[in-house]
């Protein structure tokens, strides 16, 4: 079977191509091979009747989620290699997204629509998803504003602060990730607008914890800061690995993250 490491804006991958061969691992084996390859997710490429592939996703605690926008650009590149297509379509859990090349080294996904209900989310009770209200206890940092929720497929809750670097994210992420307000858990967003096109941002990924980036993150956080008129519809979104462009647009409400993608190296085991 092969196997790909790879990275988009530093959030890291072990791809295994599954398409020939059974992949059925075990939650102690995607443990282990996170552990062993330093791998925030691991993924596996599937044969689907007909889209150009199937990606399925386990976080790094063995979980498997629905969603994943940076290693579907990391897939992206994979398939647009081998096919030589313009443009391809993977199909996950909560939708079927496309991806182009954008550059040297760079590829652009369609995310699909925000899906901004509270059960949608979900949130275990009605509520204001511009700003929601979790209570977690005192904690040594500047007093956190309501998160605004919204799924990109994948749960998230995003913080809007002033300053990201006052925030001790391993010591509060956990506490908001499995508040009961969110049933399935949430990935947990520290944005700092910088100015209209701009934001800073930071992700205590559920499963997984504090990445170097996370795809459906920033998608989360430009689509609340656009909502709540603190930016545009386009930014950039400066990780600590990287840059994505997030842009959501109004013609088709879809969001497009475009951003690096980087091979490590490949292997067959
Ligand atoms: N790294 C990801 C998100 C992976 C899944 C997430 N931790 C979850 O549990 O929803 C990305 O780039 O979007």
């Amino acid at each position: 079977m092969k196997l790909w490491k790879m990275n988009g804006a530093g959030n890291a991958f072990a791809i295994f191509d599954a398409r020939s061969t059974a992949f059925t691992p075990t939650t102690e084996q995607i443990r282990k091979i996170a552990a062993d390859l330093k791998a925030d997710q691991v993924i596996a490429m599937e044969r689907d009747a007909t889209k150009d592939v199937f990606m399925r996703i386990w976080n790094s605690d063995g979980s498997e989620v629905s969603a994943c926008g940076n290693a579907t650009r990391c897939v992206g590149l994979l398939m647009l290699d081998e096919t030589g297509k313009d443009r391809v379509t993977i199909q996950t859990e909560a939708d079927m997204l496309r991806a182009t090349r954008a550059g040297e080294g760079l590829i652009t996904v369609d995310m699909g629509s925000p899906q901004m209900g509270w059960e949608d989310i979900p949130l275990s009770e009605k509520m204001d998803v511009r700003g929601v209200d979790v209570k977690i206890g005192p904690i040594d940092a500047p007093i956190l504003s309501r998160p605004a929720v919204v799924s990109m497929g994948n749960p998230h809750a995003v913080f809007f602060v002033k300053d990201v670097a006052a925030y001790d994210i391993p010591a509060i992420g956990p506490l908001v990730e499995w508040h009961p307000l969110f049933p399935k858990g949430t990935n947990v967003g520290f944005a700092q607008v910088i100015d209209r096109e701009t934001i800073r941002l930071r992700v205590w990924e559920r499963a997984a914890g504090l990445t170097r980036a996370c795809g459906t993150g920033a998608c989360a956080a430009l689509v609340c800061a656009a909502r709540a008129g603190l930016t545009g519809r386009k930014a950039r979104m400066i990780l600590d690995g990287g840059d994505l462009t997030i842009d959501w647009r109004e013609s088709d409400d879809h969001v497009y993250m475009t951003g690096p993608v980087e091979l490590e190296f490949e292997a067959e085991i």
